[in-house]
Order: structure tokens, then sequence, then C-alpha cells
């Protein structure tokens, strides 16, 4: 069983006031353009303008006061002036950057009620707790709470005292009483704000039908004149326009830190057999005290993933999914928060609203499902602004079980933005050259300079020469080849036979199955296996080619064979280039693919070109 949405987590416990709200992140953040290189995506004002604002005081005491920071951190006092001025503000800075403040500290200065959407109990259980125990007039609506506490609060709305924060789920806001209470509450001025957090689960989740958070559309035209904040990490220039639209913030622009973490050091690892003791190997050697998250596919997963840590390698792990009992996984979650247990093998269930600072490895022992997702899970490590490990081990199997996952579910849009999903995360894995960090960063449309990453991520550190070699025209003729096979009897094609037939195999089933005497047998001979396999394995995560899986009749085994999904003779085939540079000890002469080839990606979007010598930044775009 798989957990596909993030499901409601229990809370975690109390933080303590606070031994990391001063943390190194707050350097991180706000230096980046002299420690780590890459400007935030907005510029910072001079806050001594803001300083001269009426409220600056007020603004400046809740600060140090009712949060017991020290200090702003990058853009956050620029986002709070906006909000005091009741201005609709959309917040995109990265994990752990801060985003929370911007909308507590001037719910706390201001008169009215704030209210804030927030998607998953756990976070509003977590933030409600953390206010409280800052002294923050606070309350929140949740399904689960006790008659009696759910009904004073509603007292508590009814009669005119309201908290200064409010927090509910999406559904609670569509709920029989809510809006006419809150419009009571609009005529009445006491309606100061609402927040939208974590808002790109609007789209997101517009995507599987998580009604009420498309619902949120309607917050302008039923409380006209009420602000509005929208916050996420997460969100592409497509997705920011959709939010704002949705949500029809009256913006200029969203205030913008570069989604950058250059505290996270990311490396991706093909999966092996052996997989589970090189990360008990990683873990004794380098984190053997320290905190972690191992991400797994599937609840079944987690389970065994958990037990072979515990019991085979003597590491203090336990596994968290959404199929657990709400009083096991808040067990789970206290022990792994205070240390007791170190290392928790979960499913993308344990996820958002994890703030535990001191995670110094996230481990993902299958594919993430997007590289959206891949971002918010690695974003769990380093929050307190130290060196964090993120290891992605990857297989070809693994995505075909996620596709086949995906496919197994009727068309719709949302299956084939899935599958986009997980072929972007496929193209990630398998682009070893090009900066992991640039990759991450250019999924969100970020441009980034690899020089700046300071060789933390394992393509920056790998400094083996390699060379792009052009093999469009051998994958044409490779699917001609295939398209012409396929229509013959008993044509069905596993992917070893079809790289045989390429080769020019004489072997014979391929000599009575008639495949030797059709002309392309054999076009692509001057290719190593190695290359052969690439191509393909290209050309199926790119879908001109998918799997058909067909278990046997008698031993009940599956098999896997090819079929066509995208012709070679479609036109989009021209615009995507599959590509395989070669690795050497020395630099390699154009042309000269070693068999020992292991390093390729797809340059998608790139025309083709007669192969050359360049840099690995220059060679590679973005999928
Ligand atoms: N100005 C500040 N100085 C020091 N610490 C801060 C400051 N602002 C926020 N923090 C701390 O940073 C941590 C992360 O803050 P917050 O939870 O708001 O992040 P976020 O941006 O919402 O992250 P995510 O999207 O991952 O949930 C918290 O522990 C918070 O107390």
């Amino acid at each position: 069983m798989v957990d596909s949405v993030p499901a409601a987590l229990p809370s975690r416990p109390d933080p303590p006031v606070n031994e990391h709200r001063s943390s190194p992140i707050v350097q991180e953040v706000s230096t980046p353009i002299t420690r780590f290189g890459n400007p935030p995506t907005t510029k910072p004002t001079d806050t001594t303008e803001l300083e001269d604002k009426p409220y600056y005081p007020r603004v400046k005491e809740a600060l140090t006061k009712v949060f017991r920071l020290q200090s702003f951190r990058t853009l956050q006092l620029e986002v709070i002036c906006d909000v005091m001025e009741g201005l609709d503000v959309f917040v995109l800075f990265p994990t752990g950057s801060g985003k929370s403040l911007t909308f507590q500290l001037p719910a706390v200065c201001q008169d009215g009620m704030t209210i804030v959407v927030s998607p998953l109990k756990s976070l509003i259980l977590d933030q409600h707790r953390a206010l409280r125990a800052l002294g923050v007039d606070v309350e929140m609506l949740l399904g689960e709470m006790a008659d009696s506490q759910r009904k004073e609060v509603w007292r508590r709305l009814g009669s005119g005292h309201v908290p200064k924060i409010l927090y509910l789920t999406p559904e609670r806001l569509e709920m029989d009483g809510m809006r006419s209470l809150l419009q009571r509450l609009q005529s009445s001025g006491s309606l100061a704000r609402f927040v939208i957090d974590e808002a790109h689960l609007i789209t997101d989740w517009g995507r599987s039908f998580r009604d009420a958070y498309v619902q949120l559309n309607t917050l302008r035209t039923a409380y006209p004149g009420v602000p509005i904040s929208a916050l996420t990490a997460t969100a592409s220039p497509e997705v920011q326009g959709d939010i704002t639209t949705r949500l029809h913030l009256k913006i200029h622009a969203p205030w913008k830190l570069s989604a950058n973490r250059p505290n996270l050091d990311y490396d991706v690892r093909p999966k092996t057999k052996n997989v589970l003791s090189e990360i008990a190997d990683f873990i004794k050697n380098n984190h053997p005290r320290e905190t972690g998250i191992i991400y797994c596919s599937s609840r079944d997963k987690c389970e065994e993933v958990a037990k072979v840590l515990r019991d085979k390698f003597q590491l203090s792990a336990k596994h968290y999914h959404a199929g657990m009992a709400d009083q096991d996984k808040a067990q789970v979650q206290e022990e792994w928060s205070s240390g007791r247990i170190r290392i928790i093998v979960a499913t993308i269930a344990f996820g958002m609203g994890i703030d535990k600072p001191d995670v110094r490895y996230v481990i993902h022992h299958s594919l993430p499902n997007s590289l959206n997702g891949y971002y918010q899970e690695t974003g769990r490590g380093g929050r307190d602004g130290k060196p964090a490990q993120c290891i992605l081990y990857y297989s070809t199997g693994d995505f075909y079980n996620r596709l086949r996952m995906i496919r197994g579910n009727p068309p719709s849009q949302m299956r084939d933005a899935e599958e986009d999903d997980i072929r972007r995360v496929m193209g990630y894995v398998t682009n070893d050259v090009q900066c992991r960090r640039a990759q991450v960063l250019a999924f969100f449309h970020e441009d980034f300079d690899p020089v700046h990453c300071r060789q933390m991520c394992n393509n920056c550190r790998d400094n083996t020469p390699c060379v792009t070699e052009d093999h469009t025209a051998d994958a044409q003729k490779a699917l001609r080849l295939f398209e012409s096979l396929s229509r013959r009897p008993r044509a069905r094609l596993t992917p070893p036979q079809f790289i045989a037939a390429l080769k020019g195999s004489k072997a014979q089933m391929q000599v009575e199955r008639g495949w030797t005497n059709d002309p392309l047998h054999g076009s692509c001979s001057h290719l190593s296996n190695d290359v052969l396999a690439r191509l393909i394995d290209q050309m199926l995560w790119h879908n001109f080619l998918s799997i058909e899986q067909v278990r046997g009749s008698k031993d009940g085994y599956c098999q896997n064979y090819l079929t066509v999904s995208l012709s070679a003779a479609q036109p989009a085939f021209a615009q995507l280039m599959p590509t395989c540079p070669s690795l050497g000890p020395k630099r390699m002469r154009c042309g000269e693919a070693s068999s020992s080839c292991c390093r390729s990606v797809l340059a998608g979007r790139v025309e083709p070109r007669v192969c050359g010598r360049q840099t690995a930044a220059d060679q590679y775009r973005t999928l």
C-alpha cells in the first residue's frame, strides 16, 4: 500500500522555546550573495526605510518580546510591513526559512482575527501549541476536537472576543455556519486577514480533487476587502500564476527568496541489491549518533527497511506511515523528535510540518514521486542551517513500479501529470553530468550557477571528463526497426532481444522469427550493449517506448515486453535528442563511445547538434 497524499499526522511535541530560534539558517538565508552566491529573487529593501513606519516599534517589540527572536531574516520585515498595511501578499520562501512569522507577527500586532487555513492537522496542532507557549491568543477548529472544546471556540467567535489567530482546515471553512459567522465578523471589522498556508496545494490537490482547497477561490468574493496571504515553498511560475488567479490576489509580484538550500548536499546513486547495507554503512560511518529520515515508496517497504536496519544492522530505526493508528504514529514521531530513536523510515505521509532542526540526512530508498516532492522531502534536512546530506537511490524497477501504479488509475489529466512528474525524476537521476542543485532549482525555473554549489552535489564533485554523442539517428533507426519487428507474427520483444536485434545477432530465435531479414536488423552494431541499453532506457523514460508486463501462464513470473508509444515518424521525436556522453580515464575524442559508458542525459528541447567537447554546464540544459 502506498501513501499518495500526505495524510493527517499526529502532532509533534512542544518545541522548546527555543534552542534553535536564532539558528544559523538566519545567516544563510540573509547573506545569500556573500556566502552562497545565489541572490534572492526579490531584492531586499533598505530596512531603514521600513523602520520609519509608524507601526515599526510595535512590530519590533513583538519580535523580541512575544516571539523571542533577535532579528528578522531576509524579507521577513518587508512582507510584515505589507501585511501591516492591509495588502495581499504571496510569500515564496524556501523550506525552513520562516514564512510563518510573516503572518503570525502582524496578527499579534493588529486588531481583529487572522484566519489561517492549513492542510494538515499536524501542522495546525504544532503551530497552535508553539504559539500558546509564546502566550499568543490562538484557537483552532479541528474535526477531532472534543465537543466541549469545539463549542467553546464557537462561543468565543460568536461573542465577538475573537482570538488573534484561528487555525482551521479548508474543509472547516466550508462548513455550515462558518461563512455566516465570518461575514458577521467581517461587518464588525473583526476579520483581519486570511492566510493560506502551503498554497501550492490549491493547484496540486486541485489535481487530486481536494475540493476544499480549490474552493478557496471564493474567499475574495465572499469576504471582499479582507486581505489574503498565500504562503508556499514550492511553486513554479505557472503554479504562482494559478494561485494568484484562483485567490484573486491583488499583488504586483510574489515576495520571493531563492529556493536554494545551500547547506544540503545532493547525491544520487544507482540502487543495487546491497542498498540496505550501503545505507547502514553510510549511517554508521557518517552519522552514528545523529538523526535522519529514510523515505520509501510504500508502507510495506517502510516496515521492511526499518526492521532490517534494526535487526541486521543494530540501528535505532522505526517505521512511520499513514496506515498506522494515530496513537502509534504520534508515539514514533515523538520518539524520533526527542532523539530516543534516530532513524524514521517513512512514506511521504511524514513530511510537511516536520520542523526538527537537526536532521542530518534524508535518504530516498525509492524514487520520489516528483521533483517538487523531492525538494519538500529533502527540505526536512538541515533546518538548523548546518550541513545535511540527501542521498537518492534510484532503479529502473522503481520507475516501472511507479508508472504501473499511476497507470492503474483511469486516464485523467492528473494521471498524465503524475506520469510527467516521474519522468522528470528519471531525467534528474540519470543526468549525472549537470549540477544537481542547478537541476533541482531549474525545476522551479531558477537559474543557478553551478559554481555556487561549492561541490555540494555528486555531479559537481565528479571531475571525470565526458563528451556528448548525438545518437538521434541511432534512436530513430532503433524505433523504426522496433516498429517493423513488432508488426510480425510472434513479435513480442524483451529489451535484451531488441538490443540483440540492433546489434545484428544471428541467434536462433532471431533467425527463426525472420528478424534477421529486416534491413534495419544490425543497424546499430557499431554501438556497445551499454550504449544501446541506455538508449532504450531514454526512450522508455521519455515515452517513445513503453513496457508491457505479461505474467507467464506456466511459472507465474512477469516478463517485460517493449511496446511502441510514440512513433519515430512523429515530429515530437526530433525535439528530443538522446545523448550518451561517455566516461573515460582521459578525455575522449568525439564519437569514441567507451563500453563503460555510464554518464548519460537526455537533453530535451535542445536542437540536435554535432557532437563536440564542451563543459558539462554548456552541454546540458534542463529538461
Ligand atoms: N527571524 C527569525 N530568527 C530566528 N529563527 C527564526 C526566524 N523566523 C523563523 N525562525 C525559525 O525558523 C524555523 C522555520 O520557520 P517556519 O516553520 O516558519 O518555516 P517555513 O518557512 O514555514 O518552512 P516550511 O515551508 O518547511 O514549513 C522555525 O523554527 C522558526 O522558529
